[in-house]
């Protein structure tokens, strides 16, 4: 049988003797699967994305991808973070942000994977601006451009659309849905918004609060491709988000 993508293996982190965050979490991901975590807040769920990114090592359990283990943040993975204002370097175009991911490649090749990289998030047209000449989630196009352009297998995505307002956000989620199709790129996104876990995800994993542990992973069986109007309105969306909401609801108590 072929090996999970990801898998995380009874992962435990304290950042000191009275602060233990993470204990015991356990879960699987797939290759092309969208998975999403939710939690109550300040559970630990960006120390998670620390320790699956080899930014941080785990006290205690294992990650591993296809099975092996790693030490450094691995190439087949790109983050996205929340705060776009400080992951992006002002004084640089938008083409010259996104070629900072592929440092090594030789320049004929650099330039045709960054245009790809600006059309795929619909950037073309302002590759020769500075991200203070942008809007919120015209820079947050541009850091997803420089995290695919790198061409990872697995995007953790850590809040990405929090910072943006919900007519962005909403046209980000579709982005980043169809960019994760086209280019079969699996997904790993942390969120406080349940209606956005249960809407994006093929699996939903629920944290209990801190010592954060996985309380239940959800299958979300709903149909793709998925429609903002529609697959709202369904029965089985409104279901699911039930019971995900309520979930979350009865750790925070
Ligand atoms: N480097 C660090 N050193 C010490 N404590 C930390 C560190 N990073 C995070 N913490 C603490 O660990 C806990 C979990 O933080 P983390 O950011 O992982 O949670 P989160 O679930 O992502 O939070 P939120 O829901 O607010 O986004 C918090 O109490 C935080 O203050």
């Amino acid at each position: 049988m072929s090996q999970p993508l990801l898998s995380m293996e009874g992962v435990s982190k304290a950042y000191s003797a009275d602060a233990q965050i993470l204990r015991d979490v356990t879960f699987k991901q797939g290759s092309n699967e969208f998975l999403a975590i939710v939690g109550p807040s300040g559970c630990g769920k960006t120390t998670m994305l620390r320790c699956i990114s080899a930014l941080m090592s785990p006290d205690s359990g294992s990650v591993f991808h296809e099975g092996q283990s790693f030490d450094d943040p691995p190439p087949w993975l790109s983050i996205v973070f929340q705060d776009y204002n400080r992951s992006l370097f002002p004084w640089l175009s938008v083409r010259r942000n996104v070629e900072q991911g592929l440092r090594d490649v030789a320049r004929s090749e650099r330039d045709d994977r960054v245009s790809e990289a600006l059309t795929a998030v619909k950037l073309d047209h302002a590759a020769d601006l500075y991200p203070w000449q942008l809007s919120g989630g015209m820079q947050q196009r541009c850091a997803l451009a420089r995290s695919i352009v790198t061409a990872p297998r697995l995007l953790l995505l850590d809040e990405p659309f929090a910072s943006v307002d919900a007519q962005t956000r909403i046209d980000l989620q579709d982005l980043v849905m169809d960019i994760c199709e086209r280019m079969s790129l699996s997904a790993l996104l942390v969120t406080h918004d349940i209606d956005e876990a249960v809407f994006m995800a093929d699996k939903v994993v629920v944290l209990s609060t801190r010592p954060a542990t996985v309380v239940e992973e959800i299958p979300i069986d709903l149909p793709r491709p998925r429609d903002q109007l529609t697959t709202k309105e369904t029965p089985e969306f409104l279901s699911l988000r039930h019971k995900v909401y309520t979930l979350v609801r009865q750790q925070a108590q």
